[in-house]
């Protein structure tokens, strides 16, 4: 068992319910990880200014990885706060298909987060990602369903890479950094971390990759995890 120095955590369908409302479990749980000296980085495909707020608001300090990895954030790294890493321009060439495919009736629509959004493209999810991946398969876009939308992302940059980008910024080990996640949008970002945890709520491909499935879903899930691996409290 590696010792845990910093935990990451999704956001989405991880600290949130399937309603997308934060539980009080995961709050309190990451609060008493930070309380002990235990960085909390929030790794999200959310943007930075939402990552931001949940930071800010949750009370984390180890940093953000926002949009699947396109962007990362930390307070302490000089001038140069945010890091934009991927590139929207395969995004926006993915996009433009769709559209001279479809017209306006595009059955695929932008959240609204797009004037903030800098690396990526990203759908509400109003409906199964499979269609959306079979017609961009030969682009140089990841298409990531996160459960709570769908995520056009530059395919050069991850949750994992963000977070060993990150990492090396700030001086983390990643080997020492506990990762929980919920959806597919988290499988490089399990990969890169030291010990790998999936909420009982998440998808399968993560569950086969997690060190640890939790017994609990969404926010009791991260909360039985950082117990039993950092407090060691079963
Ligand atoms: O932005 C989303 O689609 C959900 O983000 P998540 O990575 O925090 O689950
Ligand atoms: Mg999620």
């Amino acid at each position: 068992m590696v010792k845990i120095e910093a935990i990451a955590v999704d956001v989405d369908g991880t600290i949130t319910d399937g309603r997308r409302r934060v539980c009080h479990s995961a709050l309190d749980a990451l609060r008493k990880a930070e309380d002990a000296g235990i960085p909390v980085i929030i790794a999200t495909g959310n943007i930075s200014h939402f990552s931001y707020a949940v930071a800010t608001l949750v009370g984390t300090t180890g940093g953000l990885v926002c949009e699947n990895g396109g962007v990362i954030y930390h307070d302490g790294y000089n001038d140069n706060r945010v890091i934009v890493l991927g590139d929207i321009s395969k995004a926006q060439k993915a996009y433009d298909f769709l559209f001279d495919k479809f017209g306006k009736d595009i059955p695929f629509r932008i959240v609204e987060d797009s004037d903030a959004r800098v690396s990526e493209i990203t759908f509400y999810k109003n409906m199964s990602s499979e269609p959306l991946k079979e017609m961009l398969k030969d682009f140089d876009v990841e298409v990531y369903d996160s459960g709570f939308a769908l995520h056009l992302t530059d395919p050069a940059v991850d949750k994992g890479t963000g977070l060993a980008k990150l990492a090396n910024l700030v001086g983390y080990n990643v080997e020492n950094i506990m990762c929980i996640g919920d959806s597919e949008n988290d499988i490089d970002f399990l990969l890169a971390g030291g010990f790998k945890v999936a909420v009982a709520n998440a998808c399968d491909e993560l569950k086969e990759i997690a060190d640890y499935v939790c017994e609990n879903k969404y926010g009791d899930g991260v909360a039985e995890a950082i117990d039993k691996f950092v407090f060691n409290q079963e």
